[in-house]
């Protein structure tokens, strides 16, 4: 399949219609890998002392982003056969990253610039120049990298002025807005001189899951990191390994699937779910009980259950931003109110997530309101309307979701989901089949 790598259209006129459930379902849904596992793979064989290998890499428009950012900066990334094959190389600019809408892009390929011994431009779709990066780049400056984003301040475009080594050291970092900042730096930090100690000074911290994923990764590959402190995170200068690993399947993605067990009723399983795992779609077993599944790992297939109903709940997702949208879509399907918490952050994902739920849930007749740090819904019955996307892709994915329920539901531009998910509707309609 060829992945557009260009921005995502805004067309209404050729959307999606979204199929409602015939009867309950019964289906296997092998999803690919997990977006957050492949990029930061990507970055660390890159920075690496040895060629790696990725066995169930994820290939979607900001995986494949990824790959070209890294070659732009002289890495050598085949990902022609089965498993993806990293040849790491003194890094160099001058260089032109395109980011695309990619967080993972944007916050972890600069303090790989950093050590590149040129200018590094970094850009990306409009949708990425509101997304915050201030803090990245006032870390980097604060450990000695020249960086000019004069034009935008603490936004896309940028140049990361790579002096082929970083000095390194301490920097405080505000992430209360994206957990991308503290795993960024993390994953270069041991090629600083100095290594790094990077302190969190906001009020809150999401994503924490995927903070822990970025500590496990670098020790895996040999690098020593202390996270002994709660919000401090030092990590020592040294090699990075390069290794042979396997990806897991991306668990987020696995959510509209399993959700979709509760809409319609039935089965839905997941093979190659792991025991154990720091993707924050771990939570979602837990989650999916709260609101009507019962659900069973056996060996490595997760199977969740429904009857069809769906109970409301109060949820702190903070540490789950990803999924909230999908829970926010079965929460519009469910016979109670939903309270989801701790998500401001969603304002600066692929889309304000926040605002883009309620106006989207809005427009087919249900009911969801913003809170300061999340959404509070009220289920409606709902009717068939155009769910507009905003580029992203799981606000088509959550769109599918209200559709299985509700006819004459269209989603705009879903092809979207090329993002981390390029055959979400042939997966979709399978699972239907
Ligand atoms: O590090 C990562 O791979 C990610 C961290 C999270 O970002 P935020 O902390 O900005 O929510 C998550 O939402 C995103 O999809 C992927
Ligand atoms: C927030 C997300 O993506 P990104 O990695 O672009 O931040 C997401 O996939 O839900």
């Amino acid at each position: 399949m060829t992945i557009d790598l260009a921005p995502a259209a805004d067309l209404v006129d050729d959307a999606w219609e979204a199929p409602t459930a015939r009867g309950p379902l019964d289906a296997t849904v092998e999803v690919p890998g997990s977006k957050s596992l492949t990029n930061r793979y990507l970055v660390l064989a890159a920075l690496a002392d040895s060629p790696g290998r990725l066995r169930g890499a994820l290939r979607s428009r900001d995986t494949l982003l990824m790959a070209q950012a890294l070659r732009g900066l002289g890495v050598r990334v085949d990902d022609d056969g089965q498993d993806w094959v990293v040849d790491p190389a003194r890094l160099r600019g001058p260089a032109e990253i395109d980011c695309g809408l990619a967080g993972t892009v944007m916050r972890f390929v600069p303090p790989v610039a950093a050590l590149a011994d040129g200018p590094v431009r970094f850009d990306g779709d409009e949708g990425a120049r509101v997304r915050p990066m201030a803090p990245v780049l006032d870390a980097l400056r604060a450990l000695g990298v020249r960086v000019d984003d004069h034009a935008t301040p603490g936004f896309l475009p940028f140049t990361v002025e790579g002096a082929g080594s970083v000095r390194g050291g301490e920097v405080e970092v505000d992430a209360s807005g994206s957990s991308q900042f503290v795993s960024g730096l993390l994953l270069a930090g041991c090629r600083f001189e100095r290594g790094l100690t990077l302190r969190h000074t906001g009020p809150t911290l999401p994503s924490l899951p995927h903070i822990e994923m970025t500590v496990a990764l670098l020790r895996a590959a040999g690098v020593a990191v202390d996270d002994s402190t709660p919000a401090v995170w030092r990590v020592e200068p040294g090699a990075i390994a390069g290794r042979d690993v396997r990806v897991e399947p991306d668990l987020s993605n696995a959510a509209p699937f399993l959700c979709a067990a509760l809409v319609v009723g039935g089965t839905v399983r997941v093979p190659g779910w792991p025991a154990s795992t720091t993707q924050p779609g771990g939570l979602l077993p837990g989650i999916l009980e709260q609101m009507g599944a019962t659900t069973s790992l056996d060996g490595d297939v997760l199977t969740v259950h429904g009857a069809g109903a769906v109970r409301g709940v109060d949820l702190d997702l903070h540490a789950a931003g990803e999924i909230a949208p999908t829970i926010a879509a079965l929460a519009a399907l469910a016979d109670s109110p939903t309270r989801l918490r701790g998500i401001a952050h969603l304002r600066g994902h692929e889309t304000d997530r926040l605002a883009a739920l309620s106006a989207e849930i809005t427009r087919l007749g249900g009911q969801a309101e913003e809170t300061a740090d999340g959404l509070v819904i009220t289920p409606r019955p709902l009717h068939g309307g155009t769910v507009r996307t905003y580029a992203d892709h799981r606000m088509a994915t959550a769109g599918a979701l209200l559709g299985l329920a509700t006819p004459g539901v269209r989603v705009q531009d879903v092809a979207t989901t090329a993002k981390t998910l390029p055959d979400f509707v042939g997966m979709w309609e399978g699972m239907l089949a």
